[in-house]
């Protein structure tokens, strides 16, 4: 578990972090998600002790990450994949950090085959293509065999292969029952791997919630309701208006915001209405992310309007 509590990172004027509280489950993948400069990474720099906060607290498992004995068996993280000596192979990349953490060079030759990369390790790091290198920073993060893992963007130059790879990985590790925490701008990829969701604009949290519960709040989740009947669909459009966020009147439909499909049904009914079709279009998390953080994104383009 990863908790945050009060979290803040000023550099100068620049306030990265701000009072961020959350905590970071086991067993499940969280996604961490927020717009360029949000203070995603310099969160993750400072739950590994490689940035100290100017106030509040970063702990893993009750501690900060640098007082567990052997670190790397507690977390691993994939921070900066490019963060390698470019003269050395990947086995001599992992073996130097297995010999330094106490772990046993049978174990390097797990990851190197756990990340695919064993026809290569003996190649030098510099000479790796940029998905390699996401690989052997992967295999870098699993070799203590940590409860904990941290990714920072982990698909980042993979084909589609290995952001396959990677979110099978992430799901397996977390139904091992570890923590898993990753950031991604790829909110299609995120939908597909995260159970839950960290939303952070401005160093601050915006949500922190499942994935089903952010996208059924956003305003693109709506219900559906196809009424045969004109006189009908204005009777049931007029009953809503009083507890839908939105009501809005398509051809032969009514599309509601904000009341669940059993609600719609069960007012139709009781109004003698008949429907021929009731159905919830799911807004994708990208549309849902899109709203949450709207008021958050610093580096947008402007949109003439
Ligand atoms: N060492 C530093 N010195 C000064 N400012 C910094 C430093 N590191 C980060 N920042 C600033 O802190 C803010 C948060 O940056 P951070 O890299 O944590 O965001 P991020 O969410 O990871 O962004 P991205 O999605 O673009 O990687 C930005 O305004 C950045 O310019």
């Amino acid at each position: 578990m990863i908790s945050l509590e009060g979290l803040t990172k000023t550099y100068g004027e620049t306030t990265a972090v701000d009072a961020l509280d959350l905590t970071v489950a086991a067993g499940r993948v969280t996604g961490f998600l927020g717009p360029n400069g949000a203070g995603k990474s310099t969160t993750m720099r400072m739950i590994l002790g490689l940035d100290a906060p100017t106030s509040g607290s970063a702990l893993v498992d009750g501690r900060p990450y640098a007082d567990w004995p052997v670190p790397l068996r507690k977390v691993g993280a994939l921070l900066d994949a490019k963060a390698l000596h470019p003269r050395r192979s990947a086995r001599n990349h992992l073996i130097a950090m297995a010999r330094s953490n106490g772990i046993p060079v049978s174990r390097v030759d797990e990851v190197i085959s756990i990340v695919g990369l064993t026809t290569v390790e003996r190649k030098r790091a510099g000479q790796y293509s940029l998905g390699m290198g996401q690989r052997l920073g992967i295999a870098g993060a699993l070799l203590g065999d940590p409860e904990i893992l941290m990714f920072d963007e982990p698909v980042n130059g993979l084909d589609p292969d290995g952001v396959r790879w990677v979110r099978d990985l992430m799901r397996s590790l977390a139904a091992e029952g570890r923590t898993v925490f990753v950031s991604s701008h790829l909110m299609s990829e995120m939908q597909l791997t995260a159970d839950q969701l960290a939303v952070i604009g401005r160093g601050r949290l915006i949500a922190d919630s499942p994935i089903s519960t952010v996208i059924a709040g956003s305003s693109r989740s709506a219900v559906h309701a196809r009424v045969p009947v004109p006189a009908d669909l204005a009777v049931l459009r007029d009953r809503l208006a009083g507890e839908a966020e939105q009501v809005e009147t398509g051809a032969g439909e009514l599309i509601v915001t904000g009341v669940p499909a059993e609600r719609v049904g069960d007012l139709a009914h009781e109004l003698g209405i008949r429907l021929h079709e009731l159905r919830t279009k799911q807004a994708s998390l990208e549309e849902a992310y899109m709203e949450l953080t709207a008021d958050s994104v610093e580096y947008g383009v402007a949109v003439a309007s």
